[in-house]
Formats: C-alpha cells, sequence, structure tokens
C-alpha cells in the first residue's frame, strides 16, 4: 500500500481530476459515503453523530458524510468552524445539498455554545481540517481541539486528525487525539511517525476511485501478501548449498549471547550454513546453543578466500582496537552482501567514506540511536524526518538501511522505501535486534532481491513477536528475544 505526502496526494487528485476526468465533487462524494460505510460498521444507528466541519475540502466530506448518515438513519448534526461565505467549491456543493435535508447544523460560536451541543453526543467526527492544514491551529479549530480531546466519546478523523501535518519535518503542538482514522485513499507519513502514530489510533485506508500516476515513487508499506508473493520457495530438491553459506562475526568473551541469537534466528530462517566467527573462550558456549554452526576463531579467518554468500558483523563485539580492526578488514575484504549491526555501526561513525568504497551491497541495521549518532543529530531530530534522513544516507553511502523502531524503514540506495508497521512492545528488550539481524541475514543469503530480502525478514521478526503474543504463548512484558526463535516457525507454517 502507498504511504503519501500531502504534496503527492494533490498530485494524485489533480491527476485523476485533470488527466482521466473525473470530477472532483465525485471524488467528495466517494470519500463521504465510504466513511459514511465505515462509521455505520462501527458505531450504533441509536447513536447522536456531531460532524464537526472546516472551511477546506475535508469539510466537504463532512456534508456528504452527514447527508449519507442521515439518509440512512442516523441522528447527525453538524458544527461547522467557519461562517456560511468561507465555504467555497466543491464543499459548497455538497453544503448547498444538505441544506434541502433537515439535518440540524451549527455555526461555531464559543466553548459554552458547544458545550450545550455536546450533551448526549456519542460519537464525533472530525472533518475540520485535512491535509491543508499549516503549522499551528488557529482559533477556534484549537479551542475545538482542545475542548474534544477532555471528552471520552468515539472520535473518528477523517483523512488526518485536524492539526496534525500530513508531511515528516513538521512540529505541532495541538491535534484531535481520535480513535479511528479513515485515510483517504493512502495513509499519510505521519501515520507512521512515533511523534504522531497515537493521534490517528487505528488507521484506515478507503478507496475512493482516485488514479495515481502511471508510476508513482510513493513510500509503500509491506504487508503479509507482499511476503507471501515473494517469500523463496523451498524446492524439493534443494541441498544445504542452495540456501548460501553464512559468516556472523561477533561475540566478545562479555557479551557471548548476541551472536549466538544471530545464528541461530538465521538458521531458523532458512540459512543452508552458517558459520560463527568469535573467541576461543566463547565457543564452547555457543556451540551448546548452536550445534547445527560451525565455528572459526576471529584471528583464524582470512576474508579474501573463504567464500561466504553473505556476511554479518558486530553483534556483541565490542569496542576495542582489536574489534574495531576485525571491523575494517571485514568491510575492506568481504566480497559478499554485507550486513553490519550493533558495534559495527559505531565504528562506522569515523569511517563513513570506507562504504563508498565497497563494490559489494552493504547492509546496515541501526536503530534510532545509532542512526542519529551515525548522521551527527539528534535522536529526537531524526524522528522527525526518519523517512528524509534514511533516504538521502542511503542514497549518498550506497547503502540499503534498515532503520529499525516501532516503524522500521527500509530503504535502498535508490531511495525507495518501504515500511513495516508489525511487531510490538514486547521487542523493546536486549536480543530483539540480534535475532532480527539473523533472520536478515538468513533472507540475504537465500537469494532474490535485497531489499525484498530485508523487507520478508524484517515482517517475520514482527510476525514472530506478534504471533507469540496473540496466541497467549508470552505477554509484552516477559516475551525474551530468545523466544523469537519459536515464534519463527509458526509464522512461517501459515505461509506453508
Ligand atoms: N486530495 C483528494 O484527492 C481528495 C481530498 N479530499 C479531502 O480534501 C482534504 C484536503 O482539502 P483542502 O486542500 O481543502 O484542505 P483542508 O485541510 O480541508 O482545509 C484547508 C483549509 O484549512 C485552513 N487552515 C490551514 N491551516 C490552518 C490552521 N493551522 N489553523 C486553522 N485553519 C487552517 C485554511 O484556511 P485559511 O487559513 O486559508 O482561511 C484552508 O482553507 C483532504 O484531507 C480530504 O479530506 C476529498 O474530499 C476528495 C479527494
Ligand atoms: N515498540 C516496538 N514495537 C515494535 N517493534 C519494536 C519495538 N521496539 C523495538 N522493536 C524492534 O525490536 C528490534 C530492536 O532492535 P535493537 O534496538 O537493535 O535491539 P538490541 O540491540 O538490543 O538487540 C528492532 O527490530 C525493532 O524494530
Ligand atoms: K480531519
Amino acid at each position: 500500500m502507498h504511504i503519501v505526502t500531502a504534496k503527492e496526494m494533490y498530485e494524485v487528485d489533480s491527476h485523476t481530476v485533470q488527466s482521466a476526468g473525473i470530477d472532483g465533487k465525485i471524488l467528495m462524494e466517494n470519500a463521504g459515503r465510504a466513511v459514511a460505510t465505515n462509521i455505520e460498521k462501527r458505531v450504533a444507528n441509536t447513536c447522536r453523530i456531531l460532524i464537526f466541519t472546516g472551511s477546506g475540502n475535508n469539510g466537504g466530506d463532512g456534508f456528504v458524510i452527514a447527508r449519507t448518515l442521515h439518509l440512512r438513519g442516523y441522528h447527525v448534526e453538524v458544527v461547522s468552524l467557519v461562517d456560511e461565505e468561507k465555504i467555497n467549491g466543491d464543499a459548497k456543493f455538497h453544503y448547498d445539498i444538505l441544506k434541502k435535508l433537515s439535518v440540524p447544523f451549527h455555526f461555531y460560536k464559543s466553548e459554552n455554545q458547544l458545550r450545550g451541543i455536546l450533551v448526549h453526543t456519542e460519537a464525533i467526527v472530525d472533518c475540520m481540517l485535512g491535509i491543508g492544514v499549516k503549522g499551528h491551529l488557529k482559533s477556534p479549530y484549537k479551542e475545538v481541539v482542545g475542548q474534544l480531546n477532555k471528552l471520552s466519546i468515539y472520535k473518528v478523523a477523517v483523512d488526518i486528525p485536524t492539526g496534525i501535518p500530513a508531511d515528516e519535518g513538521v512540529e505541532v503542538k495541538d491535534g484531535l487525539y481520535a480513535n479511528v482514522t479513515f485515510s483517504i485513499q493512502y495513509p499519510k507519513i505521519t501515520a507512521f511517525l512515533e511523534r504522531y502514530a497515537s493521534y490517528y489510533g487505528e488507521w484506515v485506508p478507503l478507496d475512493i476511485g482516485l488514479i495515481p500516476p502511471i508510476k508513482p515513487s510513493f513510500v509503500q508499506t509491506w504487508g503479509r501478501n507482499n511476503v507471501q508473493a515473494t517469500l523463496p520457495k523451498r524446492k524439493r530438491f534443494a541441498h544445504k548449498g542452495t540456501f548460501g553459506k553464512g559468516l556472523v562475526i561477533g561475540g566478545s568473551d562479555e557479551m557471548p549471547g548476541s551472536v549466538m541469537m544471530t545464528a541461530r534466528a538465521a538458521l531458523r530462517s532458512g540459512a543452508g550454513l552458517i558459520t560463527i566467527g568469535t573467541t576461543r573462550q566463547n565457543i564452547p558456549a555457543i556451540a551448546s546453543y548452536v550445534p547445527e554452526a560451525t565455528y572459526k576463531t576471529v584471528d583464524e579467518m582470512d576474508f579474501l578466500s573463504d567464500q561466504y554468500t553473505s556476511v554479518a558483523v558486530g553483534m556483541g563485539l565490542g569496542r576495542t582496537e582489536k574489534a574495531f580492526s576485525l571491523i575494517e578488514q571485514v568491510i575492506r575484504q568481504v566480497k559478499s552482501l554485507l550486513l553490519l549491526d550493533a558495534d559495527a555501526l559505531y565504528y562506522l561513525k569515523q569511517n563513513l567514506s570506507l562504504l563508498k568504497e565497497r563494490e559489494y551491497p552493504t547492509v546496515l541495521t541501526p536503530h534510532a540511536g545509532e542512526m542519529a549518532r551515525l548522521l551527527g543529530i539528534t535522536t529526537e531530530r531524526l524522528l522527525l524526518k526518519p523517512f528524509t534522513y534514511s533516504k538521502a544516507f542511503a542514497k549518498e553511502y550506497n547503502v540499503h538501511l534498515v532503520l529499525k523502531g516501532p516503524f522500521t524503514i527500509i530503504t535502498n540506495p535508490q531511495g525507495e522505501q518501504f515500511v513495516i508497521t508489525n511487531g510490538n512492545v514486547g521487542l523493546a528488550k536486549g536480543g530483539s535486534g540480534d535475532v532480527l539481524a539473523g533472520i536478515l541475514l538468513s533472507f540475504m543469503m537465500q537469494g532474490a532481491c535485497l531489499i525484498t530480502s530485508l523487507c520478508n525478514g524484517c515482517w517475520i521478526h514482527g510476525a514472530s513477536a506478534d504471533h507469540l503474543i496473540e496466541n497467549g504463548r508470552y505477554s509484552k512484558y516477559d516475551l525474551l528475544a530468545t523466544d523469537l526463535m519459536e515464534g519463527i516457525g509458526s509464522v512461517f507454517h501459515t505461509f506453508s
């Protein structure tokens, strides 16, 4: 599914109207009807619903919703935040139709007046502002939003909660907290920012028949259907070599656990052969947890002669001079797909130019803190526009970037971007990232297009956590990274 900026949304709108010749009034009708139909599924027709409208086309959607619900037997009333003369264009067309029906219509005057209107209201529909919002909310939008936020009634936002910008990089203070947001055709970028996602509540995209340009370059979500269509098949006569030869380098004497989890997760995700490169002291402990792997001590490794399909480096490796020199050697000498995580990302900060010298694909898997450090900015600043920063970085350093978080953003060097929305807070625990690195390594080893492998790996990781919690096996409190190994198998089962 596409995710759009306000500019992209207006482009799709004008392409539909100008090139395809569909009138904007029809699009507004489609939008309003689609929302009304979905409100019917959630709000009983015995409920009194107030529809709040503003000066733009978001308000126009509200007039269609009011008419549709009224004709379907609902008790609806409209509260307009602007005077009649400010309603124009397609919104005016639908306002004029609504006026001919007996729908109670109020023009907002004061907080007191609104308090009276709100008595016995069970749900509100927010059609005050959509993607046309600029900057902080002005009066009376700010006051109305503040008043509505204090009420615990069911709130439906249309397209975007009033006050919240469509695009990243914009900081605002006020916005409506909705229970559900019906996005017109596509969700907007801010639905995937930690800062604004909670305003949306649940988001549901509604098709209103827009026609996108031939080849849109929008960000996309990656979901189960995408995984289903691209998951590598296990052929009957395949052998272990078919599924790649992977190397995991990590685990210092103090941190043996991470490399264990990476290697085990790689094998659980279908990797053919895994070798672990670690310290001699670590090998017995790790081998008891991952007996399927083979082992090398870090001093024994010869990256020029050892032919691995894919290599992952950094997990629990430490930040010693010895570790840094090993990481540099790996980045310079590995002639295959290379994944850099954890301490390798720490090392990279002072050595970013090495990435530009690599002739083979490189994958970086930072969480927000690691990414902010690589960019030399604060985490808060990164999280205000993670899509923009990711794209610029991936292009500049010619890398595939997996920016991990509640919404993981995957970017390739061409700037194509995908978002993974599954997973849950049970993953916010040490070791989850090591497991992800293993799953990603395994998918990298099994071929297919690299960005597809990364998207599939991230989705399987999130789905594993969801599966374990939804089935009552663990909770969001007690889930451990090692438990994910069990979840991976259950998720694969759902595809067989
Ligand atoms: N795209 C599509 O294909 C379709 C889109 N559709 C719908 O249209 C919506 C977009 O409509 P839109 O462009 O008219 O913008 P929208 O948000 O309703 O209002 C803009 C007005 O808000 C005002 N305003 C701005 N900032 C403000 C602030 N901080 N504080 C207070 N006021 C502020 C500003 O007024 P001004 O300040 O200029 O007086 C301006 O006039 C979209 O979200 C979707 O719901 C569907 O109907 C069908 C197909
Ligand atoms: N609240 C959350 N919701 C969904 N996924 C999360 C959440 N918190 C963390 N994750 C996921 O868990 C993993 C954590 O990785 P990372 O921070 O590198 O952990 P560690 O280094 O401790 O192993 C990432 O894949 C991230 O997307
Ligand atoms: K709205």
